[in-house]
């Protein structure tokens, strides 16, 4: 196991990661399994393009490192400006987002650009769109769609250039069909949609990934950069990772700290040792209390192949 030469278009560098925040650590975008190679595609075909883009995916599976690589790659001029929109203040969002004119409300003596504002002629990327409230989701596009923004308390709007990245761990339109997304923004964002798989439904990436993070850290960390034994990498692509490339990167960082020899070995990564089996026996459980007769037939089909399997 080992990552791709530098060059190869599966692994993608970031010239300028010490830029980055620190909650974004990665100095490359490692797409290895054949799903997200696929996206990586998607991803270089849509960048270039002017169009809106909205990232599906559960949290930690890289929605920012990848709205940030979308940035690089449209040579937008302007800033990256990211935002989670949760974090927007529940009476001031409209001035956050929008900015305000000078005297707009006490203790505003000069205007301010807002998050809109500052990333004029760049890419402003909201985290969590589902969580803007909907007014301003009403706003926010004709914003988009005009070029032209109103500062909170202006008498006249301000021209503006922003590409929106925008990003969702929930399906924005079951959030529509619940009435709490505004159709219209979703109609706009789903000219660029990308979904990010989750990471246990890319198997191919784990080891890669892992491998990197380990890179990372133990150049960070200034230590010996061990390798990762058999059972190690057995148990990485079994784990279930709910929290995603974030879960791992934790993992990995961990393990190179505990791990005492030339090789990181299961137990220093501290998973539980078959959480899929956990998961199998629950579901069988619940299907022994409460499945229909289908459900049963079904399931002693699965047995009955199993015990043909283990009797070789
Ligand atoms: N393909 C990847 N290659 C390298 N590092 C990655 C990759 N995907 C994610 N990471 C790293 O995993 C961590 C989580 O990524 P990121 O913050 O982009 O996820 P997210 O989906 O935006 O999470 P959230 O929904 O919680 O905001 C970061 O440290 C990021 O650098």
């Amino acid at each position: 196991m080992s990552l791709p030469p530098v060059g190869d278009p599966s692994l993608l560098i970031f010239p300028e990661a010490d830029k980055s925040p620190l909650s974004i650590r990665a100095k490359a975008l490692v797409f290895i399994d054949p799903r997200t190679r696929q996206l990586r595609q998607e991803v270089e075909r849509l960048a270039s393009l002017p169009v809106p883009i909205l990232i599906q995916g559960e949290t930690g599976t890289g929605k920012e490192l990848l709205a940030r690589h979308i940035h690089r790659s449209s040579e937008r001029p302007g800033l990256f400006v990211a935002l989670n929109c949760s974090g927007l203040s529940p009476n001031h969002g409209e001035a956050e987002l929008f900015g305000y004119a000078a005297g707009a409300h006490q203790g505003a003596p000069s205007s301010r650009a807002g998050w809109l504002g500052s990333a004029n002629g760049g890419t402003l990327y909201l985290d969590e769109i589902a969580d803007l409230p909907l007014a301003l989701q009403a706003q926010l596009l004709s914003v988009l769609e005009t070029g032209e923004a109103w500062r909170v308390g202006a008498t006249q709007p301000i021209p503006v250039d922003v590409r929106l990245v925008a990003a969702s761990s929930v399906d924005l339109w079951q959030v529509v069909k619940a009435g709490k997304f505004d159709e219209r923004l979703a109609q706009y964002l789903s000219d660029g949609r990308l979904q990010l798989p989750p990471l246990r439904e890319r198997i191919g990436d784990v080891l890669p990934l892992a491998e990197y993070f380990l890179g990372i850290y133990a150049q960070r960390l200034r230590l010996p950069l061990p390798g990762i034994s058999l059972a190690a990498q057995s148990l990485l692509e079994r784990h279930d990772w709910p929290g995603n490339t974030r879960e791992l990167e934790n993992v990995v960082h961990f393990a190179l700290l505990v791990c005492d020899g030339d090789e990181i070995e299961a137990h220093h990564l501290n998973l539980p040792a078959a959480p899929r089996l956990k998961r199998i026996e629950q579901a069988v459980t619940q299907l022994l209390e409460v499945g229909d007769l289908d459900q049963l037939a079904a399931l002693c089909e699965l047995l009955r192949r199993a015990e043909q399997r283990l009797a070789g």
